[in-house]
């Protein structure tokens, strides 16, 4: 056997499918969520000899989950990551540190009472994370698609023996949000701070006159942080959904920025963290 060390090691349930209905009267409200559950602690033993005297399962994690939903309701899912991620690390000595993460889908109400479509792809998330010294609760929301068909160009960058991009001086630039920022607190009016936050994402992004997705990104940020003082730290990642004008010279057709192919793959990734001045980092918050 080879000398070795066990460097570092986590666990817990991941996809923890969970959907709640309140029932008020014959109105629903639909809450529909992923959880993940991570731990860490002092879970060496069962790394090195298979000895479980310290470890939670993964089921009774999972367990926690849903029998919390019940108790407590989920409405807010910052609020409810927080009570569980506090509920591991009270109850359990060998838990140092949960961290609860939850994407919450969106549904649209189609009836005033209890149907439901499912919006797709914007999902809210939160990760709390919670340790005998501190907490910290990063909101965010992935999926966002924003697509601006003009007021875009990429020039003037340098050209080598393998640039064939055509200067753009007016292109449809396309998105789909990633974000990610940590608040101050862990107390707050979290659905309002979100609706500011996604709000001032979206006007940036349409507002800004774009000469690079990445001063885009800047732009976006900037306003997010002003427009919700509760937080310290912005983190994004915008992928650049190319859109590519199609060639229609060979049909004897001109094409005025009219008909474009959208690729998937590849795509550049643009990523960018906007800290308020002043602020103090938390790399721990962070996945
Ligand atoms: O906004 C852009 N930023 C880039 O860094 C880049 N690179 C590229 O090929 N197109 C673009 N667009």
């Amino acid at each position: 056997m080879t000398d070795s060390l066990l460097q570092h090691h986590q666990y817990g349930k991941r996809a923890i499918r969970l959907v709640h209905v309140t029932r008020d009267g014959d109105r629903h409200e639909l809450t529909d969520l992923d959880v993940d559950v991570t731990l860490t602690g002092e879970f060496e033993e069962t790394y090195l000899t298979g000895a479980n005297a310290g470890v939670l399962p993964t089921d009774s994690q999972k367990n926690t989950v849903y029998a919390f939903a019940r108790q407590h309701g989920v409405q807010r899912i910052e609020d409810f990551a927080l009570l569980l991620a506090r509920h591991f690390v009270r109850a359990h000595e060998t838990v140092k540190r949960a961290r609860i993460g939850i994407s919450r889908h969106h549904w649209d109400r189609i009836t005033p009472q209890h149907s439901f479509v499912r919006s797709e792809g914007e999902l809210r998330t939160v990760t709390v994370t919670h340790d005998a010294g501190k907490t910290w609760v990063v909101g965010g929301l992935t999926g966002l698609r924003l697509l601006n068909s003009t007021g875009s160009e990429f020039k003037d960058f340098p050209r080598d023996e393998y640039t064939t991009l055509p200067e753009a001086g007016d292109r449809i630039l396309a998105t789909s949000v990633s974000a990610g920022w940590r608040y101050e607190g862990t107390r707050g009016d979290w659905d309002a701070w979100h609706g500011k936050i996604r709000a001032a994402l979206v006007t940036a992004f349409t507002e800004t006159y774009s000469r690079s997705l990445q001063q885009t990104l800047y732009a976006m940020g900037e306003k997010a942080l002003a427009a919700c003082p509760a937080i310290a730290e912005i983190r994004l990642a915008l992928p650049n959904q190319h859109h590519i004008a199609v060639d229609l010279s060979p049909f004897g057709l001109d094409n005025p920025n009219s008909v474009f192919v959208a690729t998937e793959q590849p795509y550049g990734l643009i990523e960018g963290a906007l800290m308020r001045e002043g602020a103090v980092g938390a790399d721990a918050a962070w996945w």
